[in-house]
């Protein structure tokens, strides 16, 4: 890593300035960082020493290619010189005071390389983190057992705070403006030289927690949490044994022991695969510069209209709202601020900032507002192809049109340039994915433009080609126990199984969809009758209390003892378990049939092209199916669990069952 340099510039003041020099965010891959130090504190011109980051930015933390080229080679002696060791020692029991002065972010390592300096300068809006949880690690230079209470907080949510918050917690101890940042921090060091600051070494302090059993608490209190919440993730516990012991016992033992497990692999894959989805070739690769995109109409109103206009107004973009009549656009008007409401009642918006961002909204019922608007939106409601017409001839020449469907094919509707697919996913202005469907003819242009609205809007924008959409599975018919199916997939690490997951969207959309899929997926579509018999019987999911599940207020979907009948109904149209038999699967057979199908559907996806690259895919299923990040993404879990297992298993269920995707 040639570009990695550490620096030391020492002043007439007699004040050592050693900046970690990495672009693009000063990773601690960095060589020399001890000697300079060892350099720094041997000089006797040297009386105080400031630690920094070049380019505005402190340290985004340890560099995480050098994880990836671990994970590649197994070779755990690439991690480099910066270890607990080296600069914990180094700087903490120093005996000349260095002072951190950050400024941009201070994150992971980076966030603790300034703890265990003596004293924490920082410049306002800093972005301060521990997000190894993130990528399955733990923090791993001891500032866990610095960071008083506040840290099991930020490492187990992976949640940065700012420098501000950082100040009243008392992490950082002067907020300055940036182009003061090293004066004060120079000036800071040399007072605490001079006995006039304290000299704080935050490992010795004791006033980070309470008493010994308060720390206890939290630690219990935490790790309760996270197996809930962290099921899978080794991570989380391991990085409270290590807080633990560093109280319990002091000094500091974070280690990167958990660098390769499976999940540390999955998620540092994801964290380079999320990134790759920005570098779209023959887009952005061609120099072009995004539009500004500040006006947006958004025709249509419904749930993903709302959803999408909330999204926009949430950041700064001026939304008209269309609709076809009064009682339609008042609907809509409500589900936004109803959205905006929930986000405020969340603590995720200040009662100010809601009333700003309802003030980018205005309703209209007809085309004259869109004389200047930069992007119009449609959702998907009927008549989409006469609505093109319309605002062909209402919006200007540049506005780019945009369609929110899945199943809208482009090539064959229109031919301009500026037509494109913004495909988000429901709830628009919550789920983080949006899937950017290009058609043969949409230009770099627009598609840069699309992606550069869409990190506005803090979505991940993921660049597709025109194809149809995914199905989910099912098994009951073979006789497995659709409670046991949830389960399984659940325990895999979904938020839910497929039959709450349907009971959720209502059943409406998967008959709505069934046809389609029907059709772009041929004879690879199993068709149940399941869903049908459950309308006829009378349940339509969450929304009138009876689905798969019982749902009653306040309490968690109770799986319903009188759906038995209706299953038997469905298993004896199908017909389909071997020798009138239920199948008997173990649960890890039952994942397989769920989730290889998709990983087939995947392979054909990047075979015909429908995606720049199989990591696409990846960020697409974590974002937009909730497939559990830790596991990197549907296409890296197929290539962990084998190509070769999931082709056999594929082969010999398609023989024993002709099923490929199952559709309820
Ligand atoms: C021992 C320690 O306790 C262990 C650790 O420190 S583990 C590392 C902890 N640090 C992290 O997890 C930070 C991860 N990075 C981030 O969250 C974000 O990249 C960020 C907030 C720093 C910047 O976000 P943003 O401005 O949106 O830019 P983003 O596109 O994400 O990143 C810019 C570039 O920096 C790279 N980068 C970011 N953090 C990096 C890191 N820690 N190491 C190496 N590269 C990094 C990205 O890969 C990307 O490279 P590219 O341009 O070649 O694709």
């Amino acid at each position: 890593m040639a570009k990695a340099r550490v620096t030391i510039d020492v002043g007439n003041d007699g004040v050592a300035v050693i900046t970690i020099s990495n672009p693009p965010v000063n990773a601690l891959a960095v060589p020399r960082l001890k000697e300079k130090f060892d350099e720094a504190i041997r000089r006797n011109d040297i009386r105080a020493i400031v630690l920094t980051g070049d380019n505005d930015k402190f340290s985004g933390g340890f560099d995480i290619n050098v994880f990836q080229k671990i994970h590649e080679t197994g070779d755990l002696s690439l991690m480099p010189d910066v270890s607990v060791d080296l600069v914990v020692n180094t700087i903490e029991d120093s005996k000349k005071p260095i002072v951190a002065a950050a400024q941009g972010l201070a994150l992971g390592g980076g966030l603790e390389l300034t703890m265990e300096c003596h004293a924490r300068i920082a410049a306002p809006k800093t972005q301060l983190g521990l997000p190894e949880l993130t990528l399955g690690v733990i923090p791993g230079f001891g500032g866990t057992q610095r960071l008083l209470s506040k840290a099991i907080e930020m490492m187990l949510l992976s949640k940065s705070i700012t420098s501000e918050e950082g100040k009243k917690l008392g992490l950082i101890d002067a907020i300055v403006p940036p182009e003061e940042l090293l004066k004060v921090s120079r000036q800071w060091a040399l007072e605490i030289v001079e006995r006039r600051k304290p000299w704080m070494r935050a490992l010795h302090r004791t006033d980070k927690i309470g008493s010994l059993s308060e720390a206890r608490e939290i630690i219990k209190q935490a790790r309760k949490q996270a197996k809930q919440t962290a099921r899978n993730m080794p991570q989380h516990q391991a990085s409270l044994d290590v807080i633990e012991e560093g109280i319990v016992h002091g000094g500091c033992n974070g280690v990167l022991k958990l660098v390769l497990t499976e999940t540390a692999k999955g998620l540092v894959h994801f964290f380079f695969a999320q990134r790759l989805t920005s570098k779209v070739p023959n887009v952005t690769d061609l120099g072009l510069k995004p539009r500004p995109i500040k006006k947006v109409a958004v025709i249509g109103g419904g749930l993903m209209g709302s959803g999408i206009a909330t999204a926009l107004i949430l950041s700064d973009r001026y939304v008209v709202l269309k609709e076809i009549n009064k009682e339609y656009l008042q609907k809509g008007i409500k589900m936004i601020e109803a959205n905006i409401r929930g986000w405020v009642a969340k603590g995720k918006l200040t009662q100010e900032k809601a009333g700003a961002a309802l003030s980018f909204l205005k309703g209209v019922l007809d085309y004259s507002e869109f004389k200047d608007v930069d992007m119009a939106v449609i959702e998907n409601i009927p008549l989409k192809q006469k609505i093109f017409c319309d605002i062909e001839k209402a919006c200007p020449p540049h506005c780019i049109l945009a369609t929110n469907t899945s199943t809208i094919d482009l090539n064959k509707r229109h031919t301009q340039d500026r037509i494109i697919g913004a495909h988000f996913f429901s709830p628009a202005h919550v789920m983080p994915l949006l899937e950017i469907v290009q058609s043969e003819k949409t230009s770099a242009q627009v598609i840069l433009d699309l992606m550069t609205v869409g990190k506005a809007i803090k979505k991940v924008p993921v660049v597709v080609r025109n194809c149809i959409g995914f199905a989910c599975t099912l098994l009951v018919n073979l006789g497995v126990d659709l409670y046991r199916i949830d389960r399984v997939i659940t325990n895999f690490g979904l938020p839910i199984g497929p039959f709450q997951l349907q009971d959720l969207a209502g059943y409406g959309v998967a008959v709505a969809v069934g046809p389609i899929y029907d059709k772009a997926f041929g004879g690879r579509v199993y068709r149940s009758p399941l869903l049908q018999l459950m309308m006829k019987n009378g349940r339509n999911g969450k929304n009138n209390g009876k689905g798969y599940y019982i749902y009653e207020k306040g309490r968690k979907p109770k799986p319903d003892p009188s759906l038995l009948p209706i299953i038997e109904e469905s298993r004896g149209l199908t017909n389909i378990m071997p020798g009138g038999k239920p199948v008997s699967l173990t649960n890890e057979e039952i994942l397989g049939m769920i989730l290889f199908p998709v990983v087939n559907e995947a392979c054909l996806v990047i075979d015909e092209g429908v995606v720049i690259r199989a990591a696409d895919l990846d960020i697409a299923s974590v974002l937009g199916m909730s497939f559990p990040s830790y596991r990197g993404g549907i296409v890296f879990w197929a290539d962990m669990v084998g190509p070769k297992h999931i082709y056999e298993s594929l082969k010999k269920w398609s023989e024993c069952t002709c099923i490929c995707i199952f559709i309820f």
